[in-house]
């Protein structure tokens, strides 16, 4: 059954979100900063705006999509982005699906893809690779150490009464 999401009347306004992102992405090149671009939405309306900040902020988290969910929660004062649609220039990375994900938006859409990303010379393709098959050897090495403590912290957060919980 088709949602209000699938109506021409959104798609139309949707696309014009996505090349809102891209012209924020073209610009933050001119800007020193990559080639990425994001904005937060929430009933049509932008609440934020962000680029990718990696090599200025000296911050490899910096992502436009982070920024912009960074950005985002402190205008709101939430951590919360339910109702919030993520619009991007390009697919978001894992990190930034995972950031979309805890934030909570409902919808993510994008312009370039993962393989647009890799002629542009940034590894997206290649960490989803990683996630879609995680037997083959990773660059960075990820283990679990036996620890009888392991879970001390969530025994600890579960007992709390005044935890917020995310
Ligand atoms: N989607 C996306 N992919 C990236 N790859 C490297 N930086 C970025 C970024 O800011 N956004």
């Amino acid at each position: 059954m088709p949602t209000e999401t699938d109506s021409p009347g959104v798609a139309a306004t949707e696309a014009r979100w996505v090349a809102t992102a891209v012209d924020l992405a073209t610009g933050s090149v001119d800007d020193g900063g990559g080639p990425f671009g994001a904005l937060v939405l929430r009933d049509d309306r932008l609440i934020a705006t962000g680029t990718n900040l990696v090599t200025s902020d000296l911050d490899p988290t910096a992502h436009a999509e982070v920024s912009a969910i960074r950005r985002a929660c402190t205008e709101l004062g939430t951590f919360d982005l339910t109702g919030c649609v993520l619009v991007s220039s390009c697919e978001p990375c894992p990190m930034c699906l995972g950031a979309a994900l805890w934030s909570r938006v409902d919808r993510v859409v994008y312009a370039a893809d993962r393989e647009d990303a890799a002629r542009g010379g940034f590894d997206d393709r290649a960490f989803h690779d990683l996630f879609r098959n995680p037997d083959q050897p990773w660059p960075t090495a990820v283990r679990q150490v036996e620890l009888t403590e392991r879970t001390a912290p969530f025994d600890r957060w579960l007992a709390k009464p005044d935890r917020v919980d995310y």
